[in-house]
């Protein structure tokens, strides 16, 4: 992977401006809104049974997160995945909090049963708890780091066979076969919400241009982890509410010189 893929697969989706359909939680949909427009791609929130379906087959991507879920929602996501998986949309699916409640558990397995997910994407604690491994988990945050998240991600992908994506400091992206570790970000992005449902949706966005899912999600990463080092140094001195404006500015104005000189991604030899 070379940062000119990156460059290049940043351009299209400019230019094509993919509509991203999200089913999100009520806290970050409107910073979620913003960001995908920010980047250039086209985003609608649409929860109703009666038009998930007719909306997500016309969508590039379909976001799934079930941070505020509820049973009504649960079924529009449902009928949304199966209609994306019947038009050949990718899927991307955010557990939000998984491990913290058996519902929000059993919830997950239930998506991941029924509609084919693309891109699974959360903290460790919350990939770790809808495959079924131990680990911590503190609310909707990922507990204190104790396990190999290459490894995490590398068994959660072939035991579930999708591609997964796990955040933190450092953000492991793998197949069960090809696997990334993107070392971008910054420790900010921790103090502003809904910055992790906003990459979720922001993987979608790539996922809708780029069919190797895992070389669209890598990208995807290294784009976002950029932009928030580029919004930190620029608001290092006022805090999380300038970072979190800025972030939204970043995603707009990171240049292909930036993301050249910047990113810093490793893949994984697995034997
Ligand atoms: N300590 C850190 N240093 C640098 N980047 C980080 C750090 N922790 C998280 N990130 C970055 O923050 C973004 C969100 O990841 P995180 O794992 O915090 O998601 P999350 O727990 O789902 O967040 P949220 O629930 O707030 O949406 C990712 O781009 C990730 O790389
Ligand atoms: C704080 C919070 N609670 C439910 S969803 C959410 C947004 C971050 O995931
Ligand atoms: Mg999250």
């Amino acid at each position: 992977m070379n940062q000119d893929f990156i460059s290049t697969l940043l351009k299209k989706v400019r230019e094509v401006n993919p509509l991203i359909h999200n089913i999100t939680n009520v806290v970050v949909t409107n910073f979620t809104a913003n960001g995908l427009l920010a980047l250039g791609a086209s985003p609608v929130m649409a929860y109703a049974a009666e038009e998930v379906a007719d909306m997500a087959k016309i969508a590039g991507a379909l976001v799934l997160n079930i941070g505020t879920l509820n049973s009504t929602e649960i079924e529009s996501m449902i009928i949304a995945g199966k209609s994306a998986n019947e038009h050949g949309v990718p899927v991307i699916f955010d557990p939000v909090g998984a491990g913290a409640t058996l519902f929000r558990t059993e919830t997950s397995k239930r998506i991941m049963n029924e509609v084919k997910v693309s891109v699974l994407r959360g903290n460790a604690a919350e990939i770790a708890n809808v495959a079924g491994y131990q680990w911590n988990i503190k609310g909707v945050d990922a507990g204190e780091a104790n396990g190999n998240t290459v490894e995490l991600a590398i068994l959660t992908a072939k035991k579930l066979k999708t591609v997964v994506v796990i955040t933190g400091k450092d953000d492991v992206i793998s197949d069960g076969h090809t696997t990334y570790v993107v070392h971008n970000g910054h420790p900010l992005l921790t103090k502003v919400t809904g910055t992790g449902c906003l990459l979720t949706s922001v993987i979608g966005a790539f996922a809708a241009i780029e069919k190797d899912l895992v070389l669209a999600a890598t990208s995807a990463l290294v784009f976002y982890g950029v932009a928030a080092e580029m919004a930190a140094e620029k608001t290092a001195q006022r805090g999380p509410g300038s970072f979190q404006i800025e972030l939204l500015n970043q995603l707009a104005l990171v240049s292909n010189d930036q993301i050249n000189k910047y990113s810093n991604v490793e893949k994984i030899e697995q034997v």
